[in-house]
């Protein structure tokens, strides 16, 4: 018989198949980000922003909200946000390489993401003004008298603009159904946490009104949990919920950094090792939801889905100059 630890995420109510396709998205957003490291570093694209190391915290919030009905109001390392919200590799890729058939036209930076079906919101470049355009998604919700959440994310460096201070002050008094989550992975370009935030991130809700829960970014399943419980208080008009999910930030900040100038390769091959999918593979290696073949069909698919996705955007056209105020004016046709 499977011991307690081994059926936990049946017992937070998360099927066999919900898990295997979790862990799936995890290895997706991995693979990509390595892949698209390469293809920046190959010439072929201006820029990477890299997830590496947040992926599981992702992947178990996303798997926690309701797909095309919740919103989405990711920030730039959110791959595993927006591949569990329903976009696909081929349109990352598409993303990365600019290209016009991008669901923006190949107007936005890399890791910018947006998709209107999937209710992904477009993201701006200063950090944390996602975080005001969730509450205002709340504030709607509630005014439409409708059960859907919102979901933003951010870093804790971005936890100190006064933008997510506004948005859990007005959603605190306003109990808006929101859902913060800091994804502390650590440093915010070269400034580790300590030099950032005195106290907790996660503390910071009570000053607002509102509960704070601070979990493990590695655990998938507690991150799941937390975010599940921030989704029924939300849609029971209970107000917003911040999560801190404690991470590390694998790779450098982005294709413009180096990191070895401020932390340690020891540093950073300490928390490799303590790499969340790793973990959650185990985890399901031992309570039979993936066995060694299964494994491997898993990492086979998601390659020949990477590699098709890399071929096609390298391809694929580039925006036309001409078309560069399309889109711009509703006489267009209206938005993309
Ligand atoms: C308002 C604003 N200030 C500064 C920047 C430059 N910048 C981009 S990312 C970043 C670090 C943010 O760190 P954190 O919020 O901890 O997220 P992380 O990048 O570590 O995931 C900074 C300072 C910006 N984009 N916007």
């Amino acid at each position: 018989m499977a011991s307690q630890t081994v059926t936990k995420h049946r017992q937070i109510g998360l099927t066999d198949e919900q898990v295997l396709e979790m862990y799936t998205i995890m290895l997706k957003a991995r693979r990509y980000d390595e892949r698209a490291l390469l293809i920046q570093r190959s010439g072929k694209t201006a820029f990477h922003i890299s997830g590496i190391g947040q992926e599981t915290a992702q992947v178990a919030a996303a798997f926690a909200l309701q797909k095309q009905h919740d919103y989405f109001c990711p920030y730039y390392r959110d791959y595993g946000v927006v591949l569990s919200a329903g976009m696909t590799l081929h349109e990352l890729m598409l993303l990365s390489f600019v290209k016009a058939e991008d669901v923006n036209a190949g107007r936005q930076m890399p890791a910018h993401f947006s998709h209107r079906k999937h209710h992904i919101v477009t993201g701006s470049s200063p950090v944390s003004t996602q975080v005001l355009h969730a509450v205002g998604i709340a504030l709607s919700a509630v005014m439409d008298q409708e059960d859907r959440v919102a979901f933003t994310s951010f870093g804790e460096g971005s936890s100190n603009q006064g933008d997510v201070h506004e948005a859990f002050n007005f959603a605190g008094v306003f109990k808006l159904p929101v859902i913060f989550m800091c994804e502390n992975n650590q440093y915010a370009i070269s400034i580790p946490a300590h030099r950032q935030v005195a106290g907790r991130v996660v503390d910071r809700a009570a000053g607002y009104g509102f509960p704070g829960v601070r979990v493990d970014g590695n655990d998938p399943l507690e991150v799941y949990q937390a975010v599940k419980e921030a989704r029924e208080r939300a849609v029971r008009g209970a107000g917003p919920t911040l999560i801190e999910a404690m991470l590390y930030r694998i790779s450098p900040h982005s294709t413009a950094d180096d990191d070895m100038i401020y932390r340690t390769k020891e540093e950073v091959e300490y928390h490799k090792e303590q790499d969340g999918i790793q973990k959650f593979r185990a985890y399901l290696l031992e309570c039979g939801v993936l066995d060694e073949e299964l494994d491997r069909s898993v990492n086979e698919e998601v390659m020949r889905e990477l590699n098709e996705a890399t071929k096609y955007a390298d391809k694929a056209p580039y925006p036309s100059p001409e078309d560069a105020l399309k889109h711009v004016y509703a006489e267009d046709g209206g938005g993309i």
